[in-house]
């Protein structure tokens, strides 16, 4: 069967026989910041010293204020091609990607010659996070596709060396280390955005830039790749937009006003075409450079940069957190029938120094 291929971005010309083209604290303020409360207790999320990946402090979740992207099964009004339990579009008509929305005989053909970019960063003692990684991703990520797995990592002789499928490769990168976990997190926008301009242009269409201290646990396919997209994160997709942690100090670069703002999307998960991914990159690195001169750092680091961008930058496909969870820190609801990518149990103090 001989389809065409996917509609390209308006600003993203396709590749060339591509198919679709291509602290938590506040700096000075307390490295340890903590994520507002938004609201009572609910059934839904469990309470406590939690929070999404547990950034050394309380990370307190927010619980739904009405306008969430999550609401109650119809079974009346389920069909096989879309979902009327969860919101399957965003107001400027972007997908949402939820199990049930998408059929991957139909996409994997469409993107049969795509070649997609995994970066990861395994900096310090994060290399331990990537065997799992490695071997999940083999079992789950774009299976039948060809794809590389850009590892960067200041330790490339602790760099696993796992059995690939046909097609698959890994690319060890040496990069540097920084002191702080922060600037560890935040440098992966100046690294991304570099080697998307030295290499990443040449040698693939997509990429998909994710956490290491995850593990793949159900299928995630070529239903993610548009030419710009971002994740829904876990712990706010049915918050209110005032709960959203969005950084909100006007002379910060990642600002955003209380009346603004989307969704509350995930640090550890976004992507698109290559040229989509060096704007995002540079613009957040440029960013994180003037807060750095004006001596402030964003509340939630890149995640803050990343939110802002997406905001003023539509994405064209957001994934529903079935791409992101984290099992310890969630209750699951029942409309989120795949966990795809999931947190792997981290002792912060420990893995951070
Ligand atoms: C799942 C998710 O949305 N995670 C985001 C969340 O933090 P997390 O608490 O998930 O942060 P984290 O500890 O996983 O650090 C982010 C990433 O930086 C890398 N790393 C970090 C420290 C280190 O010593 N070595 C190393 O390699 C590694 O790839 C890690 O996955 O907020 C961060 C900013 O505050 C980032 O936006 C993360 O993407
Ligand atoms: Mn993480």
């Amino acid at each position: 069967m001989c389809l065409p291929p996917p509609l390209p971005h308006p600003s993203t010309p396709p590749k060339a026989g591509s198919q679709g083209g291509k602290s938590k604290g506040s700096g000075k303020e307390g490295k340890e910041g903590q994520r507002r409360t938004g609201g009572g207790a609910s059934a839904l999320w469990k309470t406590g010293r939690c929070g999404w990946g547990g950034h050394g402090g309380q990370r307190r979740l927010p619980v739904g204020g009405g306008r969430g992207v999550g609401g109650e099964v119809d079974p009346a009004r389920h069909s096989m091609s879309t979902r009327a339990d969860v919101l399957v579009m965003t107001p400027w008509f972007a997908p949402i990607i939820w199990d049930g929305v998408f059929d991957s005989a139909i996409l994997d053909a469409q993107f049969e010659s795509t070649t997609i970019g995994l970066t990861v960063f395994a900096i310090k003692k994060y290399v331990v996070f990537l065997e799992l990684f490695l071997q999940t991703a083999e079992k789950h990520f774009m299976v039948g596709h060809r794809v590389t797995y850009y590892v960067f990592t200041d330790r490339p002789a602790n760099v696993p060396s796992v059995p690939l499928a046909e097609g698959r490769q890994v690319v060890v990168l040496e990069v540097r280390n920084y002191a702080r976990w922060q600037d560890v997190s935040m440098h992966r926008m100046k690294t991304i955005s570099n080697f998307s301009q030295e290499r990443f242009l040449r040698e693939v269409d997509y990429l998909v830039c994710v956490d290491v201290d995850m593990k793949f646990s159900d299928h995630v396919g070529v239903e993610i790749l548009s030419p710009f997209f971002g994740t829904l994160h876990p712990g706010f997709y049915r918050a209110a937009r005032n709960d959203f942690t969005y950084e909100r100090r006007p002379r910060s670069q990642a600002y955003i006003p209380r009346d603004e703002g989307d969704f509350y999307y995930a640090g550890g998960f976004f992507g698109g075409s290559v040229v989509e991914v060096l704007q995002l990159t540079t613009a957040c690195h440029q960013a994180m450079v003037v807060n750095q001169a004006n001596g402030i750092e964003a509340v939630w680091h890149d995640e803050s940069h990343l939110n802002r961008y997406l905001l003023y930058h539509k994405p064209t496909k957001v994934l529903s957190p079935e791409y992101l969870w984290d099992e310890r820190m969630l209750q699951r609801p029942p409309f989120l029938r795949r966990l795809r990518y999931v947190a792997v149990p981290k002792n912060h103090a420990e893995i951070r120094h």
